[in-house]
């Protein structure tokens, strides 16, 4: 059961251009890194897939389960770009806050709120106030809330942005972990950093999908003589430029 577009269209006012046309897409498993230069539209697809926004014609669905539906809410999770912290809240009582607000029982909510934060290796700041977390710190609570509810997509956008290279490497491993279990759709500007770790890689531009594969084919577009260490953002600039976009 995966998460998949039909034919969306959606703009974000009536009489201006669509950033998404006729748009279809379907989430492979495992982790996916979507890519794309500024207003590519990466953020707009990730709303759509969380249904924070509803196209203007097209579907989005998990299997048999609509989009904009509760059952379709508990299913898909997301992280927007500007998580912030509730500042009366620890990250155990935030991560359950959220669990409740997706229908949990208070009890359930409590608890699986534990294992979610284990999953992203933040136990030890189970009871620190989550407006005391660094940004990387909050970013994993944000994942830890994400999962609470046992969502079977992840689509996290951004979520390395400002992290520094430790935590960057700590989230990496949580997300290769945690990509087992649920598909995840992470968008980022972290070229190098995340494709290496992707099962996939799909690149985005203008809203239409520039590349969409194995991150062995994304990586297979890498120019000869590009630097060790250059190979993903080698990648990606000769893709763009092969579509005149660089
Ligand atoms: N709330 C909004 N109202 C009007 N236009 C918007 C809004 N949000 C985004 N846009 C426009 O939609 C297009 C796609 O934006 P989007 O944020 O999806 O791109 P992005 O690929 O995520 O960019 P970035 O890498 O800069 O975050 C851009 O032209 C942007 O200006």
């Amino acid at each position: 059961m995966t998460l998949e577009f039909a034919s969306c269209t959606f703009g974000y006012r009536r009489r201006r251009e669509p950033v998404l046309k006729d748009f279809s897409y379907r989430l492979p498993p495992g982790l996916t890194v979507l890519l794309g230069p500024n207003g590519a539209g990466k953020s707009t697809l990730l709303r759509l897939g969380a249904s924070v926004a509803r196209p203007r014609s097209g579907t989005v669905r998990l299997g048999d389960i609509r989009g904009g539906t509760a059952d379709f809410r508990r299913h898909v999770a997301w992280m927007p770009q500007d998580i912030a912290p509730m500042p009366t809240l620890t990250a155990r009582e935030y991560v359950a806050y959220v669990g409740w607000l997706k229908g949990m029982s208070r009890a359930d909510a409590w608890h699986h709120a534990r294992r979610a934060l284990a999953r992203v290796d933040m136990v030890k700041k189970a009871s620190a106030k989550s407006s005391e977390l660094s940004g990387g710190q909050l970013r994993r609570v944000g994942v830890a809330a994400a999962l609470v509810h046992e969502a079977r997509v992840l689509l996290l956008d951004e979520p390395t942005a400002g992290m520094d290279p430790h935590q960057r490497r700590v989230f990496r491993d949580v997300l290769t972990g945690l990509s087992d279990e649920v598909r995840v759709l992470l968008s980022t500007h972290d070229v190098q950093d995340l494709a290496e770790e992707a099962d996939h890689v799909t690149v985005l531009h203008g809203g239409r999908i520039l590349h969409d594969g194995r991150t062995e084919t994304f990586f297979a577009h890498t120019p000869a003589g590009t630097l060790q260490g250059r190979a993903a953002e080698g990648a990606y600039t000769a893709l763009l430029q092969r579509h005149d976009v660089a």
